[in-house]
């Protein structure tokens, strides 16, 4: 039995506003094994990106644990933290926010020549994983001569080139079309399936969700299973 890559206890975030504190995750426990996608559902503001900050150590919880790949980081300091989230975890975006004078397979380099590796190994890494998602034909198209599909494969690209635990994933495919965002969560499962990465992805794209291992709601604070196939929050 393996043991979850991302494990959250009783995880509360709570923010400061000028009426007063917003409690808008209050004690969420969730596992996210190897090769696992979870999805993540629940209407706008009920705290998808907060989970995704906290679980991706970018914001500290107001309480509770997160655990990544079995390592405790609350009592990390921030250099611990961010050296544990540039080897571990991966992060996309809706936007794909590529560089626009960098080449595809240049722009899934940076963030590993950025953490200490030879041009020469980072670009090997950049071709193979841009290949495994379709781009071995695009590896020196720059953005602006890729399709949005393509665009946002190299953005799954940059956060799975340097091999991380955990994808984390906010709206990956928000801003494509029904039929591209359904081929390039494809290729994200594909990869996800072979590696062995843990990934959490927050959609509002139910027939998405439908896909993935298993679906949280989040509704007042709290996550809720859904049956992958359920339409609704
Ligand atoms: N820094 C902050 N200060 C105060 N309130 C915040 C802050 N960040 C988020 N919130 C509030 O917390 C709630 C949850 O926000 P969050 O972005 O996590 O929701 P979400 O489910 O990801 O929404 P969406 O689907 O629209 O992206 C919202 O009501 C938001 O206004």
């Amino acid at each position: 039995m393996s043991s979850p890559i991302l494990s959250v206890r009783g995880l509360t975030r709570t923010y400061d506003t000028a009426s007063g504190g917003l409690t808008v995750l209050k004690g969420v426990d969730l596992d996210v094994m190897p090769g696992e996608i979870v999805g993540l559902i629940g209407p706008s503001g009920s705290g998808k990106s907060s989970l995704l900050h906290a679980a991706g150590l970018l914001e500290r919880p107001t309480e509770g644990t997160v655990a990544i790949d079995g390592e405790m980081v609350g009592d990390l300091d921030e250099r611990a933290r961010t050296r544990l989230r540039l080897s571990r975890i991966g992060f996309v975006y809706q936007f794909h926010h590529l560089l626009a004078e960098f080449d595809a397979r240049d722009n899934v380099a940076l963030p590993m020549r950025i953490a200490g590796m030879g041009q020469v190994q980072a670009r090997k890494q950049a071709e193979e994983t841009l290949t495994a998602l379709g781009l071995g034909e695009r590896l020196t198209h720059q953005p602006a001569q890729l399709s949005g599909g393509e665009k946002q494969r190299v953005a799954i690209a940059r956060a799975l080139a340097n091999r991380p635990r955990l994808l984390l994933a906010d709206e990956p495919t928000g801003n494509l079309d029904p039929t591209t965002s359904q081929s390039v969560f494809e290729s994200l499962r594909d990869l996800a399936k072979t590696t062995g990465v843990a990934a959490l992805i927050a959609t509002h794209n139910m027939e998405l969700a439908g896909h993935m291992d298993r679906v949280f709601a989040l509704k007042d604070g709290h996550l809720e299973e859904r049956a992958a196939q359920s339409q609704t929050y």
